[in-house]
């Protein structure tokens, strides 16, 4: 059999030897990624596709004074009912090696290169000084670039400020951890060649330390009247 058949037929599953490496991004501030974590992720991605309930066209979200397209679908399942079985073998094993019981996960879907999500910071999650967010990538490899949010409004960049490019993809594990969510911003951009679909499935834990978050939130919007 040829080898794209092999992998076209292959069932999912969590590697036996999974390695990761950490690129610290501050004093406190790091994102682990394995690569190959899970193996035959196309099945993975195949079984959110058919087995969950997806949101409308991505919709639009309030973020600080203005409405913005989210381009993508999004989705979730309870933990004790994945789509596909491998999921709760990362879901135990991310736990096991971070040591922190992580909430439902969501899910989000990029159909091609239209889709994407821009920079931001998950602050729907409240507490930002210290969390981990892990997130399985299945499909296509794409940009996942980070930026200092001091790089924010810094648009005549290159990349718009990003200084890292994790790229994501087949079954790949990235875990975004400590002060990630509060000095750091992350997106998945718009590409301009074709790319099949993408799909993310994101464990949250936050230790609930530190200021608290209040007002526009990115992925969880306000419900204010629009404009
Ligand atoms: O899909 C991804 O890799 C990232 C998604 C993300 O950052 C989010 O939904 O907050
Ligand atoms: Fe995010």
């Amino acid at each position: 059999m040829a080898a794209d058949d092999d992998r076209a037929t292959q069932e999912a599953g969590l590697s036996p030897s999974v390695t990761f490496a950490r690129t610290w991004l501050d004093r406190r501030s790091w994102v682990d990624v394995a690569r190959g974590a899970v193996t035959g992720a196309d099945r993975v991605a195949e079984a959110l596709i058919d087995g969950l309930a997806w949101d409308g066209d991505g919709g639009r979200v309030f973020r600080y004074d203005h409405w913005v397209d989210v381009p993508r679908l999004g989705s979730g399942y309870p933990l004790d009912r994945p789509p596909h079985p491998v999921l709760h073998e990362v879901h135990r094993a991310l736990q096991h090696r971070y040591g922190v019981r992580f909430a439902a996960p969501s899910v989000a879907w990029y159909r091609d290169e239209r889709d994407s999500v821009a920079f931001h910071r998950d602050r729907d999650m409240q507490w930002l000084d210290d969390t981990r967010i892990a997130l399985l990538v299945v499909g296509a490899r794409r940009p996942f670039l980070v930026r200092p949010r001091a790089h924010r409004h810094a648009h005549e960049l290159p990349d718009h400020g990003a200084t890292v490019d994790l790229a994501p993809g087949d079954g790949d594990l990235l875990v975004m951890g400590g002060g990630c969510q509060a000095g750091w911003e992350h997106s998945v951009p718009k590409l301009t060649h074709r790319v099949g679909p993408r799909l993310s499935v994101q464990w949250r834990w936050t230790s609930r330390t530190g200021r608290q978050e209040r007002g526009g939130s990115y992925s969880k919007p306000l419900h204010f009247s629009r404009p």
